[in-house]
C-alpha cells in the first residue's frame, strides 16, 4: 500500500516544459537594450562601506537584457566557427566540471560539431597526457559521441596569463581555425577564466587587447567567483572588466543559479496560486537556507584558507537562493527585470554584523581529518569552514522573518536544502498539534519540494478533535520519481546550462554587478571583522554540528529540531516506514482487540469453528 508519508509519489499534472530565456523566447524588452561594443566608462566610485542599508548610494546600474543583437539562436550559433578557451585548463574545475560539461552539450547537439576548445596554461603540455587527465570525468556516451571525436578538438596553448605575444598567437591559432570553416563566417569566440580571481583582471584586458573576434562574431567572458574579496576588490575588478567588456558580454558564474531546484523557485511562486498569498510575514515564521558537505578542503586548504566559507558558499550560492525566495515578483522573466527586483530586495537587507554570525572550524574526528591537517591549510588557522547568520529585511513583506543561512564543510552529510517554516495558527490547537508546517526545497541529493503538514493517523478508529491521532507527513514531489523512472535525477550539470546560456548570450543565470555590489555591501563589515580580529571558531569533530549552535539559532528565533533538522531523504524514508510500522502494528492490536469482543460475543464466529 503507498503510504502518504512517503515522498512524492503525489503527481502533479504535468505541463508543457517551459523555454528558458533565448532569442526564440525573447521578450520585447530585450530590444530596447545596448549593442556589443567595449565601453571606456568606468563605473562610478565606490561609496564609502557602512554597517547600514545602502539607502541612496550609488551601485552599478542594471543593465538592460542583451538586445536581439546579442543573443545568438541555436542555429546561427551552428552555422558559425566557435572557440571556446578555457584559461586554466590544466586546473581542478577544468577537469571536474568543464571538460564534462562541454562533452555533454556537444554530445546533445547543442554546441557546433565543429567546436574548437582551446585550453591555455602557462607550461607547455603533452596533450594526449593532457587530455587523458583533464578528461577523465566525461562519461562516454559512445553511441552518441565518441570520446575521441570530441577530444579531436581539443588544443592546448602554452603562454603566460600576462603575456601579449601568447595572446597575439593564441588569435592567430582560433584564426586558422576560423578560416578554414566552411561557413566562410566570422568566428564567435568565449573565453573562460578558470584561474585564480588575482589573473582575472589581466586576463580579461589581454583577450580584448589581442584575441576578440571580429565584427559579426561574439567575444563574451565567463568569469569563475570569487568576483573580489569585498566591496572594494569586486569594484576594483569590476572597473577592469567594465574598462574592456560590455555588462552585456560578461557572464559572471555562480553554479548554484544553474541548479534544478533554485530554478524552480519563481516557477513555483509564481506560475502557481497557492504560495505567493502566504510568502509574508503574516504567514511565515523563518527561513532556513542550508549548505552542508561531508567533505574537508581536500588538498584545497590553501585556496580556502584565503578565502573561508563566507566567500565561498554564503555571499554567492546561499544569497542566490535567498533572492530568489524573497523578491519580489519581476515584471517579466526577463533578466534585467529580475535583476532589477534581487537588486531592490538586497537593499533592504542589513549588513551581517559579526555577533550575530556563528563560525566554526572542523577538526578530526569520525575517522576524517581536521581542517588543520590538510597540508595546505596554514599551521593554526582560524579560518571558518562553518558560520553561520542570520539575515533581516527590512521591508514590508519580511520585515521581522529571520532568513538562516548556514554552510559547513566537514559535517555529516552533503545536503542543501531551503526549509521555508510556517506560523502556526490559533486553530491548530484544536487538533491538538503544534503545527509547524514547512515548505521544503531540496537543491541536493534526491532533489525534492515538499510540504511538512499534519495527516490524520490511518486507522480505523474515528475519532475527532483532539482524539485523534496524527502524524507529520511529506507531500510533495520528488524530482527521481515525477520526472524520471526512479533513479537518481539526471537533469544536466549547472555548468552545462551555464556554458549554454553563454553560448547563446542568455544572461538569465549570471550575476549582475548591480547585485554584486549589494551582496558585498552587506557582507564586507563582518568579513573585515573577521579578517582583522580573527576570531576563534568553534571547533567541531568532523561530522558534527559546533557545540552551542543549536542554541545560538534558538536565539535568533529559530528553531532547527528534528524534523527540520535531520529530515534527509533516508531519514523520511526511515521515519515514514516506522511511523506505517506503528499504525500497522495499531491496526492488527486493533482487530485482534475486535476478534476478541466478537468471539466473546458469539463463540461461533472463530474461523476455527468452522470446519
Ligand atoms: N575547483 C572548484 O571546485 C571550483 C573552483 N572555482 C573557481 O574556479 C577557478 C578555478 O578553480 P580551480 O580549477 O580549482 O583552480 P586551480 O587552483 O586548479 O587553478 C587553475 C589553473 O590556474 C593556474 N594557476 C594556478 N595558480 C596560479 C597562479 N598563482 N597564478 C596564475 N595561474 C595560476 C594553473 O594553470 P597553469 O599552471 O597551467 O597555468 C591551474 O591549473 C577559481 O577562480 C576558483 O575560485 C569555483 C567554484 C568551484
Ligand atoms: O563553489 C563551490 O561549490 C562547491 C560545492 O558545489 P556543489 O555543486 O558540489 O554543491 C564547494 O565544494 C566549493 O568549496 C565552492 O567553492
Amino acid at each position: 500500500m503507498q503510504s502518504s508519508l512517503r515522498i512524492s509519489e503525489v503527481k502533479f499534472g504535468v505541463v508543457p516544459p517551459l523555454s528558458p530565456l533565448t532569442a526564440e523566447a525573447t521578450p520585447s524588452k530585450r530590444q530596447r537594450c545596448a549593442p556589443e561594443t567595449p565601453t571606456a566608462t568606468p563605473p562610478p566610485p565606490l561609496p564609502p562601506v557602512t554597517a547600514q542599508p545602502s539607502g541612496p548610494t550609488p551601485s552599478p546600474s542594471i543593465t538592460k537584457s542583451a538586445s536581439l543583437a546579442d543573443l545568438t539562436d541555436h542555429a546561427t550559433l551552428h552555422s558559425m566557427p566557435l572557440t571556446i578557451v578555457i584559461f586554466g585548463a590544466t586546473g581542478d574545475l577544468a577537469r571536474k566540471k568543464l571538460f564534462p560539461s562541454l562533452y555533454q552539450l556537444c554530445m546533445q547537439g547543442h554546441l557546433p560539431s565543429h567546436l574548437n576548445i582551446v585550453g591555455y596554461g602557462r607550461s607547455p603540455v603533452d596533450l594526449p597526457a593532457f587530455i587523458a587527465k583533464q578528461c577523465v570525468n566525461i562519461k562516454e556516451n559512445r553511441r552518441a559521441l565518441r570520446l575521441e571525436h570530441f577530444t579531436s578538438r581539443i588544443q592546448f596553448h602554452a603562454g603566460g596569463y600576462d603575456a601579449p605575444p601568447s595572446y597575439q598567437s593564441l588569435d592567430l591559432t582560433i584564426r586558422a581555425y576560423e578560416e578554414a570553416h566552411p561557413s566562410g563566417k566570422p568566428g564567435n569566440r568565449l573565453f573562460f577564466l578558470s584561474v585564480p580571481p588575482a589573473v582575472f583582471g589581466t586576463v580579461a584586458e589581454m583577450i580584448s587587447q589581442h584575441a576578440r573576434a571580429e565584427r559579426g562574431a561574439f567575444t563574451r567572458l565567463m568569469i569563475e567567483k570569487p568576483f573580489g574579496r569585498d566591496l572594494q576588490t569586486f569594484h576594483e575588478l569590476n572597473q577592469l572588466t567594465a574598462r574592456h567588456f560590455e555588462e552585456t558580454q560578461l557572464f559572471r558564474i555562480d553554479h548554484y543559479l544553474g541548479k534544478e531546484v533554485l530554478l524552480n523557485i519563481s516557477t513555483l511562486r509564481w506560475a502557481n496560486s497557492v504560495f505567493e498569498p502566504l510568502w509574508t510575514r503574516e504567514h511565515i515564521h523563518s527561513v532556513q537556507i542550508t549548505f552542508k558537505e561531508n567533505l574537508g578542503t581536500e588538498g584545497r586548504g590553501g585556496y580556502f584558507d584565503g578565502v573561508g566559507i563566507v566567500r565561498d558558499v554564503i555571499q554567492n550560492h546561499l544569497l542566490q537562493a535567498f533572492m530568489f525566495l524573497a523578491m519580489d515578483a519581476p515584471q517579466t522573466m526577463c533578466a534585467s527585470d529580475i535583476v532589477e527586483m534581487k537588486v531592490a530586495l538586497l537593499r533592504s537587507v542589513k549588513c551581517v554584523e559579526l555577533q550575530h554570525t556563528f563560525l566554526g572550524q572542523f577538526a578530526a574526528g569520525n575517522g576524517e581529518k581536521g581542517y588543520l591537517d590538510d597540508e595546505t591549510t596554514p599551521a593554526g588557522s582560524r579560518c571558518p569552514t562553518f558560520a553561520a547568520c542570520v539575515l533581516s529585511v527590512d521591508n514590508e513583506r519580511w520585515r521581522g522573518v529571520p532568513f538562516l543561512l548556514t554552510a559547513g564543510k566537514g559535517l555529516d552529510e552533503r545536503l542543501c536544502e531551503v526549509r521555508v517554516r510556517f506560523k502556526p495558527q490559533p486553530y491548530n490547537k484544536m487538533m491538538g498539534v503544534d503545527a509547524h508546517n514547512e515548505l521544503v526545497m531540496r537543491v541536493q541529493p534526491d532533489e525534492a519540494l515538499y510540504m511538512v503538514a499534519v495527516a490524520k493517523t490511518p486507522g480505523i478508529s474515528a475519532g475527532v478533535g483532539r482524539d485523534e491521532r496524527r502524524t507529520p507527513v511529506a507531500m510533495g514531489l520528488r524530482y527521481a520519481s515525477q520526472f524520471g523512472d526512479g533513479s537518481p535525477f539526471v537533469s544536466g550539470d549547472a555548468y552545462e546550462r551555464m556554458l549554454l546560456n553563454a553560448a547563446r548570450g542568455d544572461q538569465a543565470l549570471s550575476v549582475s554587478a548591480a547585485e554584486l555590489f549589494e551582496s558585498w555591501r552587506i557582507f564586507t563589515p563582518m568579513l573585515h571583522q573577521i579578517d582583522q580580529e580573527k576570531p576563534q571558531p568553534v571547533v567541531h569533530a568532523f561530522g558534527e554540528l559546533p557545540a552551542g549552535f543549536i542554541e545560538w539559532t534558538e536565539s535568533h528565533g529559530i528553531d532547527i529540531s528534528p524534523p527540520a533538522r535531520h529530515w534527509s531523504a533516508a531519514e523520511a524514508e526511515a521515519h515514514a516506514a516506522a511511523a506505517i510500522a506503528a499504525a500497522k502494528a495499531a491496526e492488527e492490536a486493533a482487530a485482534r482487540a475486535r476478534a476478541e469482543e466478537a468471539k466473546q460475543a458469539d463463540p461461533f464466529s472463530d474461523p476455527s469453528f468452522m470446519l
